[in-house]
């Protein structure tokens, strides 16, 4: 049985007249194949990975397994269209905390139409993507009681400065409530989702070396999606953290380059939450946002801070 992801915190989504993805019991994560290029590029990245002999196995495990392409109904009831079939990175976990984490200080391609440069030239600088080499593009994080979702606008984090990507990623690892503005992020389980020798951060530092020698691909505008088990980790048990990357729609050849923009982002993310895991207490900058009704929505406090960033 086919269903809409309640997991899925950026990127297209279904309605509005377009379909979006959808998942079976079964582990699996189908996405619709887009009409123009991009679909095509995208299944034609996973067609050409599944089958590099030049991967090393130890990296083929951050790329979601691929089950081809498949036609089945879409989702906006639309007919039936060719999806991606891919292992769903979130499957198996009741209350995944899941953030996607746009790579790269630009998402444009020199190849792309002048029309699209232009496009993502100017998302890059208004998002934290310019200056910063990586952008959240959404997230979801559960807080300490069942229910406790928080799912902020999309536009809101995308656009944060960095003291206020500092405070999500730190408000990700957290056991005091995300939602509550005057909680100052504890970072009570840094050390069990971002540090160890599974942790989050030694699959970013095992991606980036891999990463500082291929020259087979440019992973143009493509997303570390970062997913952790909150219900499990609240009970004292492992994280099972994971790092999957998603979105290939805009890969190009390496032509014997090295990914720089990529390797730029990823060393910018993990130099974010290598400091986390060293100084988890330091001062936490008061961050507000303006959502979508011009109100501001403060992110976090902190008795001893006194700056505030307003965006
Ligand atoms: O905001 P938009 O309308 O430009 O939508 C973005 C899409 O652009 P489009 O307009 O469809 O060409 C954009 O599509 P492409 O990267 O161009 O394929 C992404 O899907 C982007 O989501 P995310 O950054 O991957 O989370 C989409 O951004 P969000 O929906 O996350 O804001
Ligand atoms: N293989 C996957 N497993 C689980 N969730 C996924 C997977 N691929 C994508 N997603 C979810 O869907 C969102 C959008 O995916 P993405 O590939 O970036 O789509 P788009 O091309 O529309 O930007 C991601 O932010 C994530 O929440």
């Amino acid at each position: 049985m086919l269903k809409v992801p309640d997991h899925q915190v950026a990127g297209h989504q279904g309605g509005h007249g377009q379909p979006g993805p959808l998942i079976d019991d079964s582990g699996r994560f189908y996405k619709p194949l887009q009409d123009d290029d991009r679909g095509a590029r995208e299944a034609a990245f996973y067609t050409s990975f599944s089958s590099n002999t030049r991967v090393p196995d130890h990296i083929r495990r951050f790329f979601p397994v691929f089950h081809g392409t498949q036609l089945i109904e879409a989702s906006d009831g639309s007919g039936q269209r060719p999806h991606l079939v891919l292992e769903d990175a979130v499957s198996g976990r009741s209350h995944p905390s899941v953030m996607d984490v746009k790579i790269g200080s630009r998402t444009w391609y020199p190849e792309a139409s002048e029309d699209y440069i232009q496009r993502c030239f100017e998302k890059d600088r208004k998002s934290s993507g310019l200056c910063l080499g990586f952008r959240i593009s959404g997230l979801q994080l559960y807080g300490s009681e069942e229910f406790e979702l928080w799912k902020p606008e999309r536009k809101l984090v995308q656009n944060l400065s960095a003291d206020g990507v500092r405070v999500v990623l730190k408000k990700f690892v957290s056991s005091n409530s995300p939602i509550d503005p005057n909680l100052n992020p504890d970072c009570a389980f840094a050390s069990s989702v971002y540090g160890g020798s599974s942790g989050i951060l030694a699959q970013l530092l095992e991606l980036k070396s891999w990463f500082e020698d291929q020259t087979i691909y440019h992973l143009n505008s493509c997303s570390v999606l970062m997913v952790y088990e909150k219900k499990k980790v609240l009970k004292g048990g492992s994280s099972d953290a994971e790092v999957k990357l998603i979105d290939f729609a805009h890969v190009t050849e390496g032509n014997g380059i090295i990914d720089h923009n990529f390797v730029g982002g990823l060393c910018s993310l993990i130099k974010f939450i290598s400091e986390i895991l060293t100084s988890p207490d330091e001062c936490t900058t008061k961050v507000c946002l303006q959502n979508s009704d011009n109100k501001n929505e403060i992110l976090t406090s902190s008795n001893e801070c006194t700056t505030k960033v307003c965006l």
